[in-house]
């Protein structure tokens, strides 16, 4: 599904959780939302997901506003840290309620689904642990099928295996069941390649929005001799350094051309790839 945010603003009272945001998602692939915590990633998708009215600016899916439009919220589903949409009575339950709910519902799947995370059908959501809360939400959210499928921290609490669990089968189910999937996480090494685009706030503003190899290839760090690098690196924006003795590593941001990795190689540079979690930190403002 596509999706067109335009001059987004959300205010609760006087705070102004989404500040102006425009962006646009062609729909079809795995998104990530990456922010620091208060960003307003739970804001944004609250009205993406048509929980919350925009107090300014619009959203649309497909073209369609989403605000109390059943056309469009039929096709959307937001699973919350916790999975806290499916807390009423038994698992077993909440697959029913989600059976009715959902159009393009898949029971084996979800009972598939609900073997791998070890979930009994009689157990009461709200006695489960939080790790099986998280994970009784992406068995919701994945069984769903639904055309734009949106994880906020789904996994919260989960342990280890869990996650990777999950990941798995989003990535499985999506290939099966092309669909458009935002994820929002703090895990980013774990979920990074899963992404095909991020898309990075900070103080409810948009700082990139970029495939996620694109924005992977600007990151470099530059490592040698301080004076080398500091010579090659001077014409970048500089993400942050470090110096041991008279090593220096420099991490820039910004397109390296044929010629400047030539000339890199020549002066006796190393070029490295950044982690997304590292891009990430510095382009929301470096460690605080
Ligand atoms: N219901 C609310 N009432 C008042 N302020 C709120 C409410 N929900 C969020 N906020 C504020 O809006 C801002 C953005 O919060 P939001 O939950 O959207 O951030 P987030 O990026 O999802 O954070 P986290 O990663 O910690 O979950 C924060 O300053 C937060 O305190």
């Amino acid at each position: 599904m596509r999706i067109d945010v335009e001059n987004l603003v959300l205010r609760y009272g006087d705070t102004t959780a989404v500040d102006g945001l425009t962006f646009n998602l062609a729909g079809d692939k795995i998104y990530g939302l990456l922010g620091r915590s208060g960003s307003g990633k739970t804001s944004l998708l609250s009205v993406l997901a048509a929980f919350r009215r925009e107090s300014a600016g619009s959203v649309r899916v497909n073209g369609q506003p989403v605000f109390e439009n059943a056309d469009v919220t039929r096709d959307i589903i937001m699973i919350r840290d916790g999975g806290e949409t499916v807390k009423i009575g038994t698992a077993e339950d909440a697959v029913y309620f989600a059976e009715w709910l959902r159009p393009n519902w898949d029971g084996d799947y979800a009972r598939s689904l609900m073997d791998r995370f070890e979930l009994r059908p009689k157990a009461k959501v709200s006695e489960m642990s939080k790790g099986q809360q998280s994970a009784m939400g992406v068995v919701i959210g994945l069984a769903s099928r639904a055309p734009l499928t949106i994880f906020d921290e789904s996994y919260l609490g989960m342990d280890v295996p869990s996650r990777y669990a999950f990941y798995e089968a989003i990535l499985a189910d999506y290939m099966l069941h092309p669909r458009t999937i935002i994820l929002s996480a703090h895990l980013i090494e774990e979920i990074s390649s899963l992404l095909e685009e991020v898309v990075i706030i900070d103080r409810g503003r948009l700082v990139v929005h970029e495939e996620t190899e694109t924005l992977l290839s600007r990151g470099r760090a530059v490592t040698g001799p301080a004076d080398r690098v500091d010579a090659f690196t001077s014409g970048f924006t500089v993400l942050g350094t470090r110096q041991l003795g008279p090593t220096k590593s420099t991490m820039v941001y910004g397109d390296l051309d044929q010629d400047q990795r030539r000339q890199a190689v020549e002066a006796g540079l190393e070029l490295e790839p950044i982690a997304m979690q590292d891009l990430f930190v510095h382009l929301t403002g470096g460690p605080r």
